[in-house]
């Protein structure tokens, strides 16, 4: 049996420690590493909830977790836990490219894997490749896409030959490339989102992106529709829109949201303003830099100043100053 040094020390100084989806070489390690500081200490974890109840406790300073896939969508384990108890907020946004290779151990051919095991999510894009090259084989599934691959590597697998993982995860653990760029599509990206525990909310850098959870008002025909208005009454731009159930009846959801702006902008905050007024829960999940750095387009009637300018007007209309 081969036990397998993934190189991460215990921690001995004061280096910044972040939890993530592990073990080592997840592809939440490869996002990890577009952001962490160069001495951070990694906390590897066998799940998300894990991961992020880590800030929580404040053993790690902040988690990076995957937030949603091109083609599977949103990573719902996320989704629910950032909601589900004491608030965190995200503070970064990464985004990785999601290719695949199937490995072995040293010497293991096409056909002689009868059973495949990775992460759901890879599983769900790689399904018609093994359907087509290996339609036999039955799916194990992995709390991530390394620790199946760790698991073969240190002989403590069960019922499978192969794992669906990135070629770094193969090479990390000594395994053997059966196929390589096994993907159903190959612009497939992933993207992951860094966490911390909230504190005072920094300056917008104009092209930002606010995440959050509504949920609302139950049997209330239109709530949906008046939920939206919020938005494009103010101008606001959602860029991704996602129900998840409440998990106590049938029938009840609650939406994650990703706006374009900043919580710090006017018609962000009287966007907020009026889902508190008409929700019964409006969850903040964070202001960030987005990805692609595209400045926020603000209509005419809608930035800061013309929010200023109204407020002061309606001032003046109360001191019996306005004309
Ligand atoms: O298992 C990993 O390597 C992960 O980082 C998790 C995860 C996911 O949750 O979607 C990330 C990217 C891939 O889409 C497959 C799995």
């Amino acid at each position: 049996m081969v036990t397998v040094d993934t190189g991460y020390a215990e921690s001995m100084t004061d280096a910044p420690l972040w939890s993530f989806l592990g073990p080592a070489g997840t592809f939440t390690e490869m996002a990890l590493r577009q952001v962490a500081p160069l001495n951070v200490e990694l906390d590897p974890c066998q799940d998300v909830p894990t991961a992020l109840d880590r800030v929580r406790s404040r053993a790690a300073e902040a988690a990076v977790v995957p937030m949603e896939n091109s083609v599977e969508g949103g990573v719902n384990a996320t989704l629910d836990n950032l909601v589900a108890s004491t608030p965190l907020v995200i503070t970064a946004e990464m985004a990785v490219p999601i290719t695949f290779v199937l490995a072995g151990r040293p010497g293991t051919r096409l056909e002689d894997v009868t059973g495949i095991s990775t992460h759901p999510h890879a599983w769900a894009q790689c399904r018609g490749w093994v359907h087509h090259n290996l339609p036999e084989a039955r799916y194990v599934a992995g709390t991530s896409t390394s620790a199946p691959a760790q698991a073969l590597a240190n002989g403590e697998e069960a019922g499978y030959q192969a794992v669906l993982c990135n070629a770094l995860a193969a090479q990390t653990y000594g395994l053997e490339v059966i196929a390589g760029g096994v993907a159903d599509n190959p612009d497939a990206v992933t993207r992951f989102v860094k966490v911390t525990r909230p504190g005072r909310v920094g300056e917008p850098s104009g092209a930002d992106k606010t995440t959050l959870m509504v949920q609302l008002p139950h049997n209330h025909s239109g709530a949906l529709l008046n939920m939206l208005e919020q938005f494009s009454a103010r101008g606001v731009n959602l860029s991704r829109i996602e129900s998840r159930p409440v998990g106590d009846s049938l029938g009840r959801y609650r939406f994650s949201l990703d706006i374009e702006g900043h919580v710090r902008e006017e018609r962000v905050q009287a966007a907020f303003i009026g889902l508190h007024r008409t929700c019964p829960m409006v969850r903040f999940l964070g202001s960030y830099p987005r990805l692609d750095a595209r400045p926020v387009t603000v209509l005419a009637g809608t930035s800061d100043k013309d929010f200023v300018v109204a407020r002061s007007w309606v001032a003046d209309v109360l001191e019996g100053r306005a004309l």
